[in-house]
């Protein structure tokens, strides 16, 4: 068949999962989700992210959750930056591999970072630079590859062009995010045709949320077309805090189940990762988004 044989999970429920919570979670929990995780054996986990505080104040202890996490042999533990400053403080803290953030949308590139995609991108390549110097891989994110909170439809050509810039730049990967859930598989069939005419689909990785229930769906599609990286998070955490209404992430535990089931590996063990999600959800007081997860429970 077309599936790739193996997937590389990225898990983001740390960073993109935390960081729409309205009250702050305590650094301690942050730190022990992420212990857990690594226990499940995602290979990569976002810890956090290095934006100004005044804009996302649930990421304010980057620091002492990067120092504070145990970093298995194996697993990388990659940082988001949105400006040099942010690269600085997240090396300071011991950061061996951060994502720079960019989107194919010009009104959700002002909302979230204050600036248009040209300032973006040359705030991306300036990272992008020190980064080079210090040895230090660079993931790039496009944002609303599939439609925009602010701009509605967005053409596969703008998402195209984005992703091309970012990896020209030196990004190893890129990660293509559908922020607030409206593709459809067919959507994504369009757009990655576009994104993969410019960019080389073993550096390609999506990153769907499932506002409309679309995620894993959205997934498979690109899974069928090559695409061998995809972003998710555990118990189905997340959403943007510059787009309104964007829900969860594709629940890890839910990708991990599929996955098992079409045979391709992972190396997670779904086990030590619903028992990670079941951490989170009771610390944070919420039933879980994952539907493995729920299914498991009344087993
Ligand atoms: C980019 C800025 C900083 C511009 O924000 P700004 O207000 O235009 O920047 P500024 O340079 O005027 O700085 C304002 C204040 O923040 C400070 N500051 C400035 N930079 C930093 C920094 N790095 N770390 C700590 N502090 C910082 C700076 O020092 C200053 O402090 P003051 O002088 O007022 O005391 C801001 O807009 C920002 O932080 N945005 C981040 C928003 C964010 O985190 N969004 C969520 C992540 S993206 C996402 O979730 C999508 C994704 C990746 O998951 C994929 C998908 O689903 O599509």
């Amino acid at each position: 068949d077309t599936f790739p044989k193996q997937v590389k999970i990225v898990e983001v429920g740390a960073r993109d999962g935390l960081q729409n919570e309205k009250t702050i979670v305590p650094t301690p929990i942050k730190i022990k989700l992420i212990d857990m995780l690594s226990e499940a054996g995602l290979p990569v986990i976002e810890a956090t992210s290095f934006v100004s505080p005044k804009w996302v104040p649930q990421m304010a202890d980057n620091a002492e959750v990067l120092k504070g996490i145990r970093k298995f042999p194996g697993i990388s533990y990659p940082v988001l930056t949105p400006n040099i400053k942010g690269f600085q403080a997240a090396v300071a803290a011991g950061a061996e591999e951060v994502s720079v953030f960019g989107a194919a949308s010009e009104q959700f590139t002002r909302k979230n970072t204050n600036c248009s995609i040209d300032e973006s991108l040359q705030r991306s390549d300036e990272i992008l630079r020190a980064a080079r110097a210090a040895g230090i891989p660079v993931r790039g994110y496009v944002s609303c590859v599939l439609g925009c909170p602010y701009e509605g439809k967005i053409s596969p050509a703008k998402v195209a062009e984005v992703a091309k810039k970012m990896y020209s730049m030196g990004c190893y990967e890129i990660s293509l995010g559908d922020t607030i859930g409206v593709g459809t598989p067919g959507v994504m069939k369009d757009m990655l045709s576009a994104v993969m005419r410019e960019v080389p689909v073993a550096a390609l990785a999506v990153h769907c949320h499932d506002t409309y229930g679309q995620a894993l769906a959205n997934t498979l599609m690109a899974l069928q077309m090559g695409v061998s990286v995809v972003d998710s998070s555990v118990a189905g955490l997340g959403g943007c805090p510059y787009a309104q209404g964007a829900s969860g992430n594709l629940a890890t535990e839910d990708l991990v189940y599929m996955l098992s089931g079409l045979g391709i590996h992972t190396g997670v063990n779904l086990q030590k990762l619903l028992e990670a999600g079941a951490f989170i959800c009771q610390a944070l007081n919420r039933k879980t988004c994952s539907k493995v997860a729920q299914a498991t429970c009344k087993l």
